[in-house]
């Protein structure tokens, strides 16, 4: 029978992580001023932890991408795995398609004919990193090795021993050389310090050319400061730390994967590895795309380029055949997307304050990052549901069709949005919302009460504006005319003479939509009826003066509908 609870005592079953000892710890108070070194891992720890790993037509479109978006140094697989790992690694160096300054790099267990088979998949390369591990903490000593502290670290030496004679004898590539201590967050630090010196001994790294030390979070086990201890008591205690590249390799298994990273690097490291939005064992490995684009939002150039943040989604979704998450950082299809009232209203404001502003920086409310830096446009920043307010109707209505209704306006349109919306029960789109606009404010409806057909405006000798004109009622043509001091208080004249609709003017406003020979304009008005109560009117014309007789006839349309359905 599965529990029908969480046990009432975990700690019997599980410890919590130690803490480091590191009183005098220095991360927390730096800050990263600059980007690290990146290695892609997406071709080896993303590719073994798909269903079904990528063939060689992904591989090589993904490893482009990579080039293409800046990373220097591409963990490109496995070699020791099969011919199709080795014969990709084969065929990429062969192929020419690896740019001057790309290194490649593969990854071995530290056994002797799978280091030799390594080196060999990399024959004819310019330069290339070779990556030895094994794991040195506890649990895999005893439980997968069955091995003593000693034994372990023998592991690693004989491994380092291969790698130096493989690379001494195929003199014709720049060999680099990288050693993990697999499960190095789980491991006693001084343990892990010790097996890499001992790797360094064999090797000889020196400033010039140093070795890379990664040390994984193979499974993360505690929460990030302690990941950025251990880095920082490895890089404060490991001898000759100048002939060392240390890296990193977060895993993500308690959602911190980043965050360790981050932190990591604070407390000294120099170059991260990772994939794209995260893919790898379990939960994966920490996001490279976040993590840069964290940077960026700091005002720092990371030094890779995602200004095209889509297209690398759909190449990334092609080769794992895995979505990325809607919700992903930065990249997810909904990050920018605001469907609640209050969140579209700050977007809202904070976007017309941007217009005012005099400088450049970026403080647009709820969003982290100006999603055109990654070439993602405003279109889908609002978008609304029943949980949406007027400034995110009023938003779409003003993206959709330019108009930009008054404060008041938008409270009177909200209502009749969020009734749709309520009893729609699903999004609401552009097509949807100039609709209720449309039916609301009788625009552009053939169907309505009072239909301007025709007018022209005179000039009376006492200076009083005459309106005369057709409008229809109901379908029926009526010629009309009227008199006021203006062109809008002569059509409510009209309105009020010849059919008895009493409105009086409380605000006005009106603006263009679009520039140029196509601009057309808006008018609003709000009136007041005879009776009490409050209506609204909206005309858009080619000309100004006739969007505002528009405006007249749609506020009157309103009050005509109020004085039928009160009937
Ligand atoms: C944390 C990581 O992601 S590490 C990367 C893991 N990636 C992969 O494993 C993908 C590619 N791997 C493979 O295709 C296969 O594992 C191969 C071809 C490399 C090796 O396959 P096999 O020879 O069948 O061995 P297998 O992987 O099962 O390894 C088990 C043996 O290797 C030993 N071993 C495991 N890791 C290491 C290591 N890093 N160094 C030395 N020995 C190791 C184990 O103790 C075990 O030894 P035993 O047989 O004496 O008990
Ligand atoms: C081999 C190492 C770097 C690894 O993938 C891990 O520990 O997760």
């Amino acid at each position: 029978m599965p529990r029908t609870s969480l046990m009432p005592d975990p700690s019997r079953k599980y410890r919590p992580f130690p803490p480091i000892d590191l009183p005098d710890r220095q991360w927390p108070s730096r800050r990263i001023t600059t980007p690290p070194r990146w290695l892609s891992t997406d071709l080896r720890d993303g590719n073994q932890a798909i269903v079904d790993p990528m063939d060689a037509v992904k591989k090589n479109r993904f490893f482009d991408l990579l080039v293409e978006i800046g990373v220097k140094e591409i963990e490109v697989g496995f070699p020791s795995a099969g011919t199709t790992e080795f014969d990709f690694i084969q065929g990429l160096v062969r192929s020419g398609r690896i740019p001057e300054d790309v290194t490649v790099q593969v990854l071995t267990q530290s056994r002797e004919d799978l280091i030799r088979t390594s080196f060999a998949s990399l024959e004819g390369a310019r330069s290339a990193i070779v990556h030895l591990y094994n794991a040195v903490s506890p649990a895999w000593r005893d439980i997968v090795f069955g091995m003593s502290r000693e034994q372990v670290r023998q592991i690693a030496i004989d491994g380092a021993r291969i790698m130096r004679e493989e690379a001494e004898a195929r003199s014709g590539t720049d060999w680099n050389f990288q050693y993990s201590p697999e499960t190095f967050s789980t491991a006693e630090l001084d343990f892990s310090i010790e097996v890499c010196a001992s790797v360094m001994e064999v090797l000889k790294p020196t400033s010039e050319k140093p070795i890379i030390l990664n040390l994984p979070a193979t499974v993360e086990a505690a929460t990030p400061n302690i990941y950025a201890d251990q880095i920082e008591y490895f890089c404060r205690n490991l001898p000759d730390r100048d002939a060392a590249v240390v890296s990193l390799h977060t895993h993500n298994d308690r959602g911190t994967g980043v965050a360790a990273a981050e932190l990591g690097l604070m407390a000294g490291a120099d170059r991260i590895e990772g994939c794209l939005f995260g893919n790898g064992e379990r939960t994966g490995n920490c996001c490279l795309v976040t993590v840069a684009l964290n940077m960026y939002t700091q005002g720092i150039d990371p030094g890779l380029n995602f200004s095209d943040i889509d297209r690398v989604i759909e190449i990334v979704e092609y080769c794992n055949q895995l979505p990325v998450h809607q919700r992903h950082p930065y990249g997810g299809e909904l990050v920018y997307t605001a469907f609640s009232g209050s969140h579209q209203d700050a977007i809202k404001k904070g976007f017309a304050a941007r217009e005012r502003q005099n400088d450049d920086a970026w403080r647009i409310p709820y969003l982290p990052i100006d999603p055109a830096d990654l070439g993602r446009t405003y279109e889908a920043v609002i978008r609304v549901n029943s949980q949406s307010g007027k400034g995110g109707f009023a938003w779409v209505l003003e993206q959709d069709q330019g108009l930009k209704l008054p404060k008041r306006m938008q409270a009177d349109f909200s209502r009749q949005v969020q009734a749709l919306a309520d009893q729609a029960g699903r999004e609401l789109n552009a097509a949807d919302i100039w609709d209720v606009f449309r039916r609301t404010y009788y625009v552009q409806t053939s169907d309505k009460h009072f239909q301007l057909v025709e007018y022209e405006e005179s000039r009376a000798g006492d200076g009083t504006r005459i309106f005369s004109g057709t409008i229809a009622v109901d379908g029926k043509e009526q010629s009309v005319s009227g008199r006021g001091n203006g062109l809008i208080s002569s059509v409510i004249a009209t309105l009020r003479d010849s059919f008895g609709v009493a409105i009086e003017v409380q605000d006005y406003s009106e603006h263009a939509i679009g520039k140029g020979t196509d601009a057309q304009a808006a008018a609003y008005l709000e009136c007041t009826m005879d009776g009490g109560g409050t209506v609204w009117g909206c005309g858009i014309d080619e000309d100004v003066a006739t969007a505002s007789v528009r405006a007249v006839l749609s506020a009157a349309n309103a009050a005509a509908a109020l004085s039928k359905d009160a009937c």
